[in-house]
């Protein structure tokens, strides 16, 4: 996870130093009179796990301003004390690090309302969006989707809506954007009518479906509150209430899947990912399992959540974990973190999947016996190949078409970590083909 930038580490421990300095303070608390006075100090320090945290993101069209909504919200909730402002530039700074071949490029933002603490994942561009949502490095427990007025829905609007619907989003929350580039009303009543009618069709309660329209732009630049700030406040109104804080399973053996790996001078390798299930304590023992690697044991001597120091990292949150005697080489994106002896890695398995139509963008032809698309489960991607679980009449002519839901047995190129239960993508050449759930393990 790219939000875990080893400035950022090196930041938060220089403040931990400074806390640490002032124990009373800090077990109060308070930080120069109230918490949330000075925002800067008191969201670069120690993570306050004071109310339920929800993954979110803004998804949506291209230009149609996720980024200046993203922007906007955070200034908002600044001016409340419940989050740091960052402007366009700092959220959308993607290419920098593309450049620099890190990672996915996403920015993870936090802010928080009254009542909840978010985690929020802007993309930078569509083919972000796309890899970050089948990859579950986005793992939205809700999204908010961007719709300019000025264009209405567009192909992406579209493709995200139903990518959400593939990853298991299922609560989302319309923002129709740059309302002030529109004079006839009546635009803006069929932009909302459609909008409703393409939630629906994507399996959305599209008719109850929260539906803001503003503007982000003057929500930035103080304009037109009635179309600026008051729409972000009615925004984060209806995303408190109509995307439901999930239930997250920390009652189960901790697992995070390895989205980045670096190396922090002086310190040794992080490894960051979301974590799937469980409370993992500091210093406690962990395994690396997957990718074809032999497990290698290992111990946390540090965490970071939210780019805060921290003594526990838990079920939903963002972390970064500090691996003891282990070299950044040896640590692979898609590899899990996990109590030892909890998780193993296998390679051939029962899937049951759905292959999309060419109208969801799918394949236009079908395939069959031994189709090697690239597997996408948790955070690793793998080729696998396709074959007809064993008693399929004539299985080298039976073939699959788009549209079909179908049982196969799928063997993954090298081992890695899976359940049964999980969800899975496949794409080929740039596309989704097919989605689906492991139903049995074979070896
Ligand atoms: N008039 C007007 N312009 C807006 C508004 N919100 C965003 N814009 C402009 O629309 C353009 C695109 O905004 P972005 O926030 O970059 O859009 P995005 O959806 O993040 O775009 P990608 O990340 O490239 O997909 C920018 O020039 C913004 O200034 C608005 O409310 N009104
Ligand atoms: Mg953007």
């Amino acid at each position: 996870m790219s939000a875990f930038s080893r400035t950022l580490w090196q930041t938060s421990r220089n403040v931990l130093r400074y806390q640490k300095a002032n124990p009373v303070q800090q077990a109060l608390g308070v930080q120069g009179g109230s918490r949330y006075v000075n925002s800067v100090r008191s969201y670069a320090a120690v993570y306050q796990r004071d109310k339920p945290h929800v993954n979110i993101g803004t998804i949506g069209h291209v230009d149609h301003g996720k980024t200046t909504l993203t922007a906007a919200i955070t200034k908002r909730q600044a001016s409340k004390g419940l989050a740091k402002y960052l402007d366009y530039g700092s959220i959308d700074k993607a290419p920098e690090e593309r450049k620099r071949g890190i990672t996915i490029a996403t920015a993870h933002i936090e802010y928080a309302t009254g009542n909840r603490h978010y985690s929020h994942v802007d993309c930078p561009g569509h083919a972000d969006y796309i890899k970050n949502m089948i990859t579950g490095t986005a793992n939205m427990d809700g999204a908010i989707i961007v719709v300019a007025a000025s264009d209405g829905q567009m192909p992406q609007t579209r493709e995200h809506l139903l990518l959400a619907r593939q990853v298991g989003v299922k609560k989302i929350v319309v923002f129709v954007n740059k309302v002030d580039t529109i004079e006839d009303k009546e635009m803006l009543e069929l932009v909302e009518m459609e909008m409703r009618e393409l939630l629906s069709s994507y399996g959305f309660e599209g008719d109850d479906t929260p539906i803001i329209m503003g503007s982000a732009l003057c929500a930035i630049e103080g304009k037109q509150p009635d179309i600026g700030e008051q729409k972000i406040d009615e925004l984060l109104e209806a995303v408190d209430t109509w995307i439901p804080t999930p239930k997250r399973e920390t009652d189960k053996p901790f697992l995070m899947a390895v989205e980045d790996v670096f190396s922090i001078a002086g310190r040794g390798t992080v490894c960051s990912g979301r974590v799937e299930r469980g409370v993992l304590k500091k210093d406690s023992e962990v395994e690396l399992v997957g990718k074809g690697i032999a497990p290698i044991k290992t111990k946390v001597t540090d965490i970071e959540t939210f780019k805060k120091s921290c003594d526990e990292s838990r079920a939903g949150d963002n972390s970064g974990l500090l691996l003891r005697g282990v070299k950044r080489e040896d640590v692979r994106r898609g590899m899990v973190v996990a109590v030892p002896g909890s998780v193993k890695a296998s390679k051939k398995f029962l899937v049951s999947m759905y292959v999309l139509s060419k109208e969801e963008g799918g394949r236009h032809t079908g395939f069959g016996e031994n189709y090697k698309p690239q597997m996408f489960l948790r955070t690793s991607d793998e080729s696998a190949a396709l074959s007809w679980p064993e008693g399929t009449e004539d299985p080298h002519a039976k073939q699959v078409m788009p549209g079909d839901n179908v049982e196969m047995v799928c063997e993954l190129h090298q081992p890695n970590v899976i359940e049964q239960g999980q969800r899975f993508n496949m794409r080929e050449g740039g596309r989704t083909v097919a989605t689906g759930i492991i139903t049995q393990l074979l070896s």
